[in-house]
């Protein structure tokens, strides 16, 4: 294969999975199944992370509109998700492959001890070579609790995961200059570095069945590939697609990836959520902290705590105009930051290991 990954994360939209009728493309499925399993055949781990439970749940019951769209959701993934992952078994037992059913919220991914428990388990599915299928848990998962769609789930999970590569899977070639149907609109091949402004081509439509749309699909795998990870964003509904993408024979948006942040950098990179603290920077440490060379957040440099927090927890780093520069691991609570606020010769309140820097 052209690309030489030795972990990767499939991510399928509900819309590769689920023809216009709102049915679930049986065909396509099997395909991708067949398809995982002849990459798994090279000894490439394979972590699948497929929408497709509301979209099943569709075909199955009518929901009257009398009920609200949280508890619509909440019966139709409840129904969809037995069926999604019936599907999935079944195919992959042809194969004589065992897949397992993991179903998780934004909760899983906030404290430190829980992340690691989950690295654990989906570690220990495929050293026993089984297919690990995550999704989010739409039955508890609701409002502030959702991920903003699967796309940022599986960017969570490459992360977590240390993949090489997140190839994610939609109904379009990729990114396009403009809208995918206008003529004059190309298709982005590559996409390098963190300074793209997707907002300006990308438009916020969705597909059908989608939820986050291609907008948060850039911004998540700009993310992802600023970790290290490539990203393909290719076509889903193309057969052989994901043989044809690691064998880079069909044109599809691909992120370079940047040199391999650090463990405790990637589960940060995507926590903040789970921030409890804000902590004001000056320039001159914004300055600092976003140059090239390896710099912790000092005291000196900080002007105000803006939120309380406690030593060990997720804070974010806001420049004088509000904005989040970075996201940190706090070395002592806001009680003792607030008392050393600029003064010089102090312990740093974030060290360079425990800053993830946001652009
Ligand atoms: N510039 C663009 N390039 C590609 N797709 C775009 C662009 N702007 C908007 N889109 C829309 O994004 C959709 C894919 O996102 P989404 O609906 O979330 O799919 P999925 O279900 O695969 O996650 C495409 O079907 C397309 O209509
Ligand atoms: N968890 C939901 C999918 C949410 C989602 O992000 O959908 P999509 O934009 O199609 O990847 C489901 O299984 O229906």
């Amino acid at each position: 294969m052209s690309f030489n990954y030795k972990r990767i994360v499939v991510k399928i939209g509900s819309n590769v999975l689920t023809q216009s009728n709102g049915l679930p493309d049986q065909h396509r499925i099997a395909s991708l199944v067949d398809q995982i399993v002849a990459i798994k055949k090279q000894g490439i781990d394979v972590i699948l992370v497929s929408s497709g439970a509301v979209a099943a749940g569709r075909s199955l019951i009518t929901v009257s509109d009398k009920f609200d769209a949280i508890a619509a959701r909440q019966l139709l993934a409840s129904i969809g998700q037995v069926k999604l992952i019936n599907n999935y078994a079944q195919l992959f037992e042809r194969h004589d492959i065992l897949c397992s059913q993991v179903l998780v919220t934004t909760e899983d991914f906030k404290g430190r001890q829980h992340y690691l428990n989950m690295q654990n388990c989906l570690e220990i599915l495929l050293q026993h070579q089984v297919i690990p299928i995550v999704n989010e848990n739409d039955v508890v998962s609701v409002t502030e609790l959702m991920f903003t769609d699967n796309d940022e789930l599986a960017g969570l999970i490459a992360s977590m995961l240390n993949a090489q590569a997140m190839i994610i899977l939609t109904n379009v070639d990729g990114i396009y200059t403009g809208n995918p149907n206008d003529e004059d609109s190309e298709l982005i091949k590559e996409v390098s570095g963190n300074g793209v402004d997707f907002s300006s081509f990308v438009t916020t439509g969705k597909s059908q069945f989608g939820r986050g749309g291609m907008i948060t699909k850039s911004h998540m795998a700009q993310k992802t590939a600023k970790l290290g990870i490539a990203v393909h964003i290719a076509n889903g509904t193309k057969e052989y697609i994901l043989l044809d993408v690691l064998n880079n024979q069909v044109p599809h948006t691909r992120f370079i990836p940047d040199k391999t942040a650090s463990g405790k950098k990637k589960w940060l990179a995507h926590s903040e959520k789970a921030a409890t603290g804000i902590v004001q920077v000056n320039a001159g440490a914004k300055a600092a902290l976003t140059s090239s060379k390896a710099t912790s957040l000092l005291p000196v440099g900080i002007v105000d705590v803006l939120t309380d927090f406690k030593k060990g927890e997720i804070i974010k780093l806001v420049d004088e105009q509000q904005k989040v520069i970075a996201l940190g691991i706090a070395e002592y609570g806001a009680d003792k930051t607030k008392e050393s606020i600029g003064h010089k010769n102090q312990k740093p309140l974030v060290y360079y290991d425990y800053l993830y820097l946001l652009s």
